[in-house]
């Protein structure tokens, strides 16, 4: 298994021709498209649906769609998703009303479960489903909005995750989102990340392939666990 995965946040792509973008991202190296769901609900902002993630694959993505979804509630836009060719799918625990049920519903759609955990959203979410997860997805800033700075204290969350997967004994992924730069991911990597998203620090850059790389280079000196 590829220890480091980098998954761009297309809320930072450019929206008016964002096949072409998604897919100068993955010529770029990166490894999987992070697709960002809000609902202008549970958060406070408005983005895109399943029929956007459709596009996507029509136009011939054929990497791993990492859908998030920051919606209340969430079951039937599970099923959208996973219809639309998601690929992995998370939520939040206090936006659903049945945890393992959505969990499960994940999975019996054929794609890979994962509960997100905002800043300062308590782990006891987890104590029972460990289980089913195939990544937790730690937010390091509130959701809701790209290019924001990435919370310190997450370091600590994210030690604490680590600690519990590693306890577990699961292959669960560990997967940080927000803030995320060439000049953080090696620390956050260092706290047990291995899947990092990261918005603004690619697609604000002309040359994608040159931020990916730094970031590659700085995941290359964190010492293997
Ligand atoms: O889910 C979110 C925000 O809610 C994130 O995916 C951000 O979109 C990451 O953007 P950057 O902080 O990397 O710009």
């Amino acid at each position: 298994m590829q220890r480091f995965l980098i998954a761009p946040s297309i809320l930072s792509a450019d929206f008016a021709r964002l096949g072409d973008d998604v897919q100068r991202v993955l010529d770029a190296g990166a490894d999987v498209v992070h697709f960002d769901v809000m609902d202008n609900h549970y958060v406070p902002n408005l983005t895109f649906g399943p029929m956007i993630c459709s596009a996507l694959r029509n136009y011939g993505i054929t990497a791993p769609i990492d859908v998030h979804l920051m919606v209340s509630p969430v079951d039937d836009l599970i099923t959208q998703f996973a219809d639309a060719g998601a690929s992995y799918i998370s939520f939040h625990p206090e936006a659903c009303q049945h945890l393992d049920r959505s969990l499960q519903l994940i999975a019996d759609k054929g794609c890979q479960p994962g509960l997100v955990f905002n800043p300062a959203t308590p782990l006891h979410y987890l104590d029972y489903v460990m289980d089913k997860l195939h990544h937790i997805l730690l937010m390091s800033v509130n959701p809701g909005f790209g290019g924001q700075s990435f919370i310190p204290g997450t370091l600590d969350k994210l030690r604490e995750v680590r600690s519990r997967i590693d306890a577990s004994g699961q292959n669960i992924r560990l997967e940080v989102d927000g803030g995320v730069k060439v000049d953080n991911i090696a620390a956050i990597a260092a706290a047990g990340a291995d899947m990092f998203v990261a918005g603004s620090a690619i697609f604000n850059q002309p040359d994608y392939a040159a931020v990916i790389q730094q970031m590659r280079d700085e995941l290359a000196t964190v010492s293997s666990k």
